[in-house]
């Protein structure tokens, strides 16, 4: 989808939207958004944002055909962009409110535990339309600054579930995949120390 459909009033981001493995564009490397922030890059995150509520939405999901996303990333939509979306609600249903949910532009990783962490179910992506397992082993916890969408930098520091999936993005803005990460002789192989996470 070109940008400008993307970024009409009344297009909700959907899975024609979404690249695939094989589009040069997720192996290529992002460019930065210049500052301060161009109001058709606030759109695009608005809208990356809420897709991720619709996919992660019973009925909104089921009515558009949306797999369960907690990330994405602008080049997944072929937009060569360092702008990133992520919405990973907590698990524990007594407070609601998500654990995090914001649209990251440029973000950088800038600083890192020497320890590593992976999902115990290993990882899938949008734009992979099938199943690769295997351990993709990850920073246990990061720092990251980037700017949001007031122009304020801002430093985070994430670690668990949280911390993967901000990778996870991260890398589709280098044109990294999942499975470049996964051990191809041995994909359940761990070293000592790896977290695994539920
Ligand atoms: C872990 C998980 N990965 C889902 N999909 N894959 C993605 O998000 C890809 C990115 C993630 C893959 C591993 C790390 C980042 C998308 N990617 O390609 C973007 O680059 C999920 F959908 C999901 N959840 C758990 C929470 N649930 C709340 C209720 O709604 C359903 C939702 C499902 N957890
Ligand atoms: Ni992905």
């Amino acid at each position: 989808t070109i940008l400008n459909e993307l970024l009409e009033e009344n297009h909700s981001i959907n899975m024609d939207d979404i690249i695939r493995e094989g589009n040069p564009t997720l192996r290529a490397m992002a460019d930065e958004i210049s500052l301060p922030i161009e109001k058709e890059w606030i759109t695009l995150g608005e809208k990356m944002l809420e897709f991720l509520r619709n996919s992660q939405d019973p009925v909104k999901s089921e009515e558009m055909g949306l797999r369960g996303g907690v990330g994405i990333a602008a080049p997944q939509l072929d937009v060569s962009k360092r702008i990133i979306a992520v919405l990973v609600p907590n698990d524990d249903l007594e407070n609601p409110a998500s654990l995090i949910e914001e649209i990251l532009y440029n973000p950088k990783i800038i600083a890192h535990s020497v320890q590593k962490a992976c999902l115990k179910d290993g990882e899938g992506c949008l734009s992979v339309d099938r199943e690769i397992q295997g351990f993709v082993v990850r920073y246990a916890r990061i720092t990251v600054q980037y700017t949001n969408k007031d122009g304020e930098t801002k430093k985070i520091k994430l670690r668990g579930y949280e911390a993967i999936v901000v990778q996870h993005e991260i890398d589709h803005l280098n044109g990294v995949m999942f499975f470049d990460h996964i051990n191809e002789l041995e994909p359940f192989k761990l070293e000592k120390g790896v977290l695994v996470l539920e």
